[in-house]
């Protein structure tokens, strides 16, 4: 919504306007609809992951939030060396459960994946040829693209070739590092203002993790089977880089149950993951197993969307509940001993009343 705001907001609005038509009619206390920030999906996701795992409540070390959706991508976390100061833009402060956090969160609008899809695309066809031999599509696959729908989009529109060509043919060709390669060139890692940045000139403090990847991370790498970081990333490159290299047919044959456009863009998403980790955010092989690949949390999706709602509802309090000196135990055994003294006292002061024990007469 946010890409289709800035190419063509009356579209969004008509989008809107069918919404709240649609929910004002439903039994819900509709409160209105907007087009959330990039900032607040960063900042929901976080809050998500972090009160689904008890974090919050607790004061534990929290998780940083990876979030990869079409259009956009979200990058959330806690870092020591992170006051704000450096970039406000980047900072979000939370009172949680009487904890002060000061979040870094940055979200890249373009850099989902089918955004970043039509950006590397558009790199291999800015000559406007008929064909390319794409290294990030299986060799056999081979489908004609239209050049309007392909650069239809805020992200490349500036890049449309002024070519005569309506179509062109995408060929694959099944490289997995030169594959790596083409991702590469989406980011713009040759300009920083700040003491450190990820991509693009935008800030980044260090690292600090763990972190929970979901979204299409999840989708991607759970089915590459590269949700265990606990192999080392030479060796998930290696996995990948074999995927690649099969040929389309035996992927179609191997998985004749999935879409056929998520199948054939694994590859390219899966670079894209890998890339997107270490080039652009800069986890190293060490810290790529601080990440964990997740759908859900205790049965829950992870995504901004609960954050989002605990926020309405002031569902998370600023400040810790009052903490009982005793268990619920300890005060029901203090109330039951308690009414016990205070039968006993009562007992005992009905004392005077007690009848008196009537002395035999002597017999003389
Ligand atoms: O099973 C799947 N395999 C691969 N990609 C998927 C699957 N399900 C959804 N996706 C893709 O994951 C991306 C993230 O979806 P989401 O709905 O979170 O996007 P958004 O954040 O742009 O709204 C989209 O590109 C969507 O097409």
């Amino acid at each position: 919504m946010r890409l289709l705001n800035i190419e063509n907001s009356g579209a969004s609005d008509r989008v809107f306007q069918a919404v709240s038509e649609s929910l004002q009619k439903s039994p819900f206390s509709f409160q209105g609809a907007r087009i959330l920030s990039g900032q607040e999906e960063g900042a929901f996701g976080w809050v998500t992951v972090n009160y689904l795992d008890d974090r919050l409540k607790q004061g534990l070390e929290t998780t940083g939030a990876l979030d990869l959706g079409g259009a956009s991508t979200q990058i959330s976390f806690i870092s020591d060396s992170f006051d704000g100061s450096e970039s406000p833009a980047n900072s979000v402060a939370f009172r949680l459960y009487g904890n002060d956090y000061n979040l870094y969160t940055h979200s890249f609008l373009c850099y989902g994946k089918d955004q970043v899809l039509r950006m590397a695309l558009a790199h291999q066809t800015q000559s406007g040829p008929e064909s390319i031999l794409d290294p990030c599509f299986h060799n056999g696959y081979s489908k004609i693209k239209n050049y309007t729908e392909l650069y239809n989009s805020p992200c490349v529109s500036d890049r449309k070739p002024t070519s005569a060509n309506q179509v062109f043919t995408h060929t694959g060709k099944g490289n997995f590092y030169q594959c790596q390669e083409v991702v590469k060139s989406v980011f713009d890692v040759s300009k920083c203002k700040y003491s450190q940045c990820s991509f693009n000139g935008i800030f980044q403090p260090i690292l600090q993790g763990p972190f929970g990847a979901f979204s299409a991370y999840y989708f991607v790498m759970n089915f590459l089977n590269l949700t265990d970081t606990s192999v080392p990333l030479q060796s998930v490159k290696e996995a990948l880089a074999r995927h690649c290299a099969t040929p389309w047919d035996t992927i179609k044959k191997q998985h004749p149950e999935i879409k056929e456009k998520y199948l054939s863009e694994y590859c390219f998403s899966g670079t894209y993951i890998l890339t997107l980790l270490t080039e652009g955010y800069n986890f190293t092989a060490e810290s790529y197993s601080s990440i964990k690949f997740i759908k859900k949390i205790k049965g829950s999706d992870a995504g901004w969307t609960l954050g989002y709602m605990l926020n309405l509802t002031n569902m998370i309090p600023a400040e810790a509940p009052d903490t009982p000196l005793l268990p619920h135990a300890g005060y029901v055994s203090v109330v039951t001993i308690i009414a016990l003294v205070l039968f006993a006292l009562f007992i005992l002061s009905l004392r005077p009343l007690w009848p008196r024990c009537s002395q035999k007469p002597e017999i003389v």
